[in-house]
């Protein structure tokens, strides 16, 4: 079987990134952080050859995306509606602490998609994306949440390997255990059978 090579790239930082309010579904831009993460991602990423660029809709997804597809001289091919960040509901907005506390239930918040949705869509997005460019070197620029729900689920059904997956523009993000690193430098792949 020919594998599909993703990079999985997390969008730069926006302002409420910064102040550490979810976003979700939330339209938010890049803000001069974010900006500069997704060039600086250029260098990073120019040692690689890639056949194709994908996003999710989201402008911070798009904007990194269109960023790094200028500097790298690669197309976009599309956004992907599919690889939106998981919606959060009316905890979108908030920081941490009692108010979102107060919509907190068992798998998230009250009124927010599910875990599980977020990762069927982010899940069969990847495995057509693998399918349409099979052997082929894809960067997928989306969300913290997305890719690492995605993955999760990818790790119990198609998932064979992953070789530092997850390219983190914005800051280190520990969730249920999955820790998107910043990119290091190293090789930045996941490789994803369908
Ligand atoms: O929605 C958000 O605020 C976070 C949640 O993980 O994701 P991202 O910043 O990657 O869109």
């Amino acid at each position: 079987m020919t594998l599909t090579t993703f990079a999985l790239v997390r969008h730069g930082q926006t302002d409420w990134n910064a102040q550490r309010r979810l976003q979700g579904s939330t339209d938010i831009p890049l803000n001069d952080v974010g900006r500069g993460q997704a060039r600086d991602a250029v260098d990073v990423l120019s040692g690689y050859e890639w056949d194709a660029i994908v996003s999710s809709p989201l402008s911070r997804a798009a904007e990194t995306a269109d960023l790094i597809a200028a500097g790298l001289g690669v197309s976009v091919a599309r956004r992907v509606p599919e690889l939106a960040e998981r919606s959060f509901g009316p905890a979108e907005g908030l920081q941490d602490g009692p108010e979102l506390d107060a919509l907190r239930i068992p798998g998230g918040f009250r009124g927010a998609e599910s875990e599980e949705a977020a990762a069927s869509r982010g899940l069969a997005s990847l495995e057509a994306l693998a399918e349409e460019f099979r052997g082929r070197r894809v960067l997928v620029v989306a969300h913290g949440t997305l890719i690492r729900v995605s993955l999760s689920r990818a790790i119990g059904r198609t998932l064979q390997s992953i070789d530092n997956a997850v390219l983190n523009l914005a800051h280190h993000h520990a969730v249920d255990g999955w820790q998107l690193e910043y990119f290091n430098g190293e090789r930045v792949v996941a490789a994803v059978q369908s």
